[in-house]
């Protein structure tokens, strides 16, 4: 079954740019124009050429003749995007390449997808990847989730390269909620970063964010064992660590009171408060997401967010 990635923003370019090393691939942006004369995504992906096979179009009719589709949009454009186009993506299999919670629903990636597309087939690729480091051929590892797994070992076969090895699920709550959630981890952890707190500071926070997810995937019925995976742990170990990742940026910049670009792709911030008022209806204790969306909603500040976490009642690990 062909392949087109839709949505040339870093990640989905990157994609394309990976899956067209071993065939034909279509990459569909809504302004194609630059790209195709410069044979590079300049804006979003600079120095990373296109290969021969990556079929550029402005055309989404023509992406959707392939029968897979990975849909690279942020989170909060997804459903939006499915809406308008619906009836195109009827009957396909649409793999969510995007980590988040919507805010205005609490629903993951593969949730929306299936509400607006039912009788599409609802994948997710997530995991831990840089878009340069995937474009660039670097060795790379991420989890595929498709309730249906003879689709998901389909997916698997297809989307696998010499680079990019796909581990499979079928649990695709566990998958969403992992890339959803280390992002708002990540931004504590850029915060605490950016303030000075210390290395051993984001140790802890990493650590007891990675409980705050466990305890939101229990709570959601999630496998366990998919949050100590690629999805979870994996991409909470790269993004809390790396200052390729903009979540870790806009902490950052929160922990040393500079200005950040509010037109940088951060999942994280909407993430934060979704998943906030999702433990506040539930009762669910997520003090971390907490304390990140009072930082974002200018509520805390990080002096105050650091002491009320260290006077939280002592309890067992
Ligand atoms: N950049 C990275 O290293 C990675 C990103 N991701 C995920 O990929 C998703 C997309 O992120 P990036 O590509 O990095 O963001 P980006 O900021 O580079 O690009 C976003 C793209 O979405 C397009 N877009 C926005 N609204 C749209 C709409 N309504 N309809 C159609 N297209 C629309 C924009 O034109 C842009 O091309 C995010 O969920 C992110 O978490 C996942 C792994 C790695
Ligand atoms: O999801 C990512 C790495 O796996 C990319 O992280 P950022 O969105 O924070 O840049």
């Amino acid at each position: 079954m062909s392949v087109a990635v839709v949505g040339a923003g870093a990640f989905g370019t990157a994609l394309a740019i990976s899956l067209a090393r071993k065939g034909p691939v279509t990459l569909w942006a809504r302004d194609p124009a630059n790209m195709a004369e410069a044979r590079e995504n300049t804006a979003r992906l600079a120095g990373c050429p296109f290969p021969e096979p990556l079929i550029l179009t402005g055309d989404l009719a023509q992406a959707a003749n392939a029968g897979i589709l990975l849909i690279a949009v942020p989170t909060q454009k997804l459903r939006g995007f499915l809406e308008a186009n619906k009836i195109l993506l009827a009957s396909k299999t649409l793999v969510a390449c995007c980590k988040g919670i919507e805010l205005a629903t609490g629903a993951g990636p593969v949730t929306v997808v299936a509400d607006v597309v039912p009788n599409a087939v609802p994948a997710i690729l997530t995991g831990p990847s840089f878009a340069r480091d995937i474009a660039r051929g670097l060795p790379t590892a991420l989890t595929l989730a498709c309730a249906d797994d003879k689709t998901g070992q389909h997916l698997q076969q297809q989307l696998t390269t010499a680079n990019l090895r796909l581990y499979r699920t079928t649990d695709t709550i566990g998958a969403e909620l992992g890339g959803a959630l280390k992002n708002v981890i990540a931004i504590a952890c850029g915060t605490a970063m950016g303030a000075g707190l210390g290395e051993s500071a984001r140790a802890a926070l990493m650590t007891r964010g990675f409980a705050e997810m466990q305890r939101l995937a229990a709570h959601l019925n999630a496998d366990p064992q998919t949050l100590s995976g690629l999805s979870g742990f994996g991409d909470l170990t790269l993004t809390c660590t790396s200052e390729q990742s903009r979540n870790y940026c806009l902490g950052l910049s929160l922990g040393q009171g500079t200005r950040f670009n509010p037109n940088t792709t951060v999942e994280g911030a909407a993430t934060a408060k979704a998943v906030h008022l999702l433990a506040q209806e539930s009762a669910l204790d997520l003090p971390i997401t907490a304390a990140v969306a009072g930082l974002l909603e200018n509520r805390l500040d990080v002096a105050t967010a650091m002491r009320d976490l260290l006077a939280r009642p002592l309890k067992e690990e």
